[in-house]
């Protein structure tokens, strides 16, 4: 017979252990509790709680999307999550009752230590968040646009150029991601800040990279058990440390670009126009304090990061294992623009294939699979599923990004596909016929990316550049994975090399004449 003691801690274990049972099979329970006024249930879902999700967590979302339907509910800790499968439900969800299925739930690590509450995309919806989207949208509106082209064409110039110097003109094998990552942060920093780096080796390039994957790693939608278990919040823990440095980093990082910028306004320079411009010059009238401006900043230029970055990445890890696609486009190409000049944004509605390239990328690599989720600022019942107040709206772009009805063989990188899509992204995010959508890389409803236009301008300048100035070859020891990725939400492909060689004679003499500029 065991001592009083040792049955006590094994009654005490015994309970505990029940508790925690209970705890994580009580959803078998609440699908039958939680109902609304006509007794509908949340949509139906796994039996059990999550911690977290294993890493590509999107296969275990298209498993559950097929096991449960179109509109599917699954707990995180505390969290309740519904995840959106369909075309149409994203539609009548997202866009038909955006005024509900528009706001942000308030994670802890990204929203509470990382944005302290601010910054657009961690902005309640709200006056707020109405806001912080005019002033993005003073940033990025036509006229602005209109302004950063010349820079954005600029900065596809100095992309080519550099990888093809760099790369010794095909002799070298090299990863990309660097000079990718830098092209999109150029044009991020003039958007934002009106200013450039002017070499790849600037200490800032591979700063503000750093801090934008930190962003990624720390704030996906299922990246941190303390987001789900609120008791985890009062203790210390590393990711929580992680946190409030990059809190800290990205106050010091882009605060310091804040202050030069605006000391040059101060001395009375001629400063371009940008987001910065725009947040100092209605600092006073917005009312927004010092970490207002930092926060907005910051995340709006690294939202632009590794999203554009990626997907220039995913073309060049894709393109090598499809020389028919490569061919095609580069046929296109010659008929079209020729070889005494390379392609400019005005010649993108005569190269059809080249842009079905850029979207068949999107769909089949879009960076982020779950956008950012949506939260539901009021209950809502949708074909008899009850969806409470400040449950989580996902978007699950993996499996809309793999329907057959509207995409047929969905896992084949196939631009044919959208070769008679004459619509850009943000043209056909507005279509009715939601099932015509190209795809859902951009999000949707009224939380859809404000920087489409720009992010659309940048992929078309840098990869009708790409097909036009290079052959790619991999190498054959070095095979280029297609299936994983790094990231925990923003996702960008494994570090690859691969050989860019000019693909004619007379390609560097175009590739070669440009040099870096100060602004
Ligand atoms: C290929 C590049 C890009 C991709 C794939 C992308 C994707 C996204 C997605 C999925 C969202 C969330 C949408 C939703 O909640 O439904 C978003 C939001 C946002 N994006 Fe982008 N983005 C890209 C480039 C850019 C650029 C270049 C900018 C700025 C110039 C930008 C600025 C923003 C901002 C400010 C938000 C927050 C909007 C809000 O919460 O209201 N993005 N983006």
């Amino acid at each position: 017979m065991p001592a009083p003691e040792v049955l006590l801690v094994l009654k005490i274990l015994a309970t505990v252990l029940i508790l925690v049972l209970a705890y994580f099979f009580s959803p078998v329970i609440l699908r039958f509790l939680i109902v609304d006024k006509e007794g509908n249930r949340v949509p139906p879902g796994p039996p059990i709680r999550y911690a977290f999700l294993r890493k590509y967590a999107e296969r275990a979302l298209d498993g559950w999307a097929k096991q449960y339907g179109e509109l599917f509910s699954i707990w995180m800790g505390s969290q309740l999550f519904v995840v959106v499968s369909e075309p149409t439900v994203a539609k009548d969800l997202l866009v038909a009752n955006g005024a509900i299925f528009s706001s942000r739930k308030r994670y802890f690590m990204k929203n509470q230590v990382i944005l302290k509450g601010r910054a657009i995309t961690a902005s309640e919806y709200g006056n707020r968040w109405r806001q912080h989207r005019r002033l993005a949208g003073l940033a990025l509106n036509a006229k602005s646009m209109e302004g950063y082209a010349a820079m954005m064409d600029y900065e596809s110039h100095i992309l080519i150029n550099s990888l093809y110097n760099e790369g010794l003109q095909g002799k070298l094998p090299m990863n990309p991601a660097h000079f990718a990552g830098r092209f999109a942060l150029n044009n991020m920093l003039i958007m934002s800040f009106g200013i450039r780096t002017t070499s790849a080796s600037d200490p800032l390039v591979s700063k503000a990279l750093d801090l934008a994957m930190e962003f990624m790693d720390l704030t996906g939608p299922w990246s941190n058990c303390i987001d789900f278990f609120e008791i985890l919040q009062y203790l210390p823990s590393k990711k929580r440390t992680r946190g409030q440095r990059l809190h800290d980093a990205l106050i010091d990082v882009y605060g310091s670009m804040i202050l030069d910028f605006k000391s040059r306004m101060l001395a009375g320079e001629e400063v371009p126009d940008c987001l910065v411009k725009t947040l100092l010059e209605n600092q006073e009238t917005e009312k927004l304090d010092w970490e207002d401006l930092c926060m907005l900043s910051a995340v709006f230029t690294l939202g632009g990061v590794h999203s554009t970055s990626g997907i220039i990445q995913w073309f060049l890890a894709l393109i090598p294992s499809h020389p028919e696609v490569l061919h095609r486009a580069q046929n296109d190409l010659d008929q079209v623009v020729g070889r005494s000049r390379w392609p400019t944004f005005e010649d993108e509605a005569n190269l059809p294939y080249v842009r079905a390239i850029i979207k068949e990328v999107q769909r089949v690599h879009a960076p982020f699979w779950f956008a950012t989720p949506h939260c539901a600022s009021q209950d809502f019942t949708y074909k008899g599923m009850y969806i409470p107040k400040g449950t989580v709206v996902l978007l699950n772009c993996y499996t809309l990004h793999h329907n057959e009805a509207r995409y047929p063989d969905p896992f084949k990188f196939n631009p044919e596909r959208y070769i008679d899509d004459k619509l850009s992204c943000s043209q056909s995010a507005k279509l009715s016929n939601v099932m015509d959508r190209d795809h859902w890389t951009f999000g949707a409803g009224r939380r859809i990316c404000p920087g489409l236009p720009a992010a659309e301008r940048e992929l078309w300048l840098a990869i009708s550049r790409l097909l036009w100035s290079f052959d790619f070859r991999a190498l054959p020891d070095e095979p280029i994975s297609l299936e994983e990725y790094d990231g925990l939400s923003g996702r960008t492909p494994i570090p690859f090399r691969l050989c860019l060689t000019p693909r004619f004679e007379g390609a560097g003499d175009i590739i070669d004449t440009v040099e870096e500029m100060v602004l």
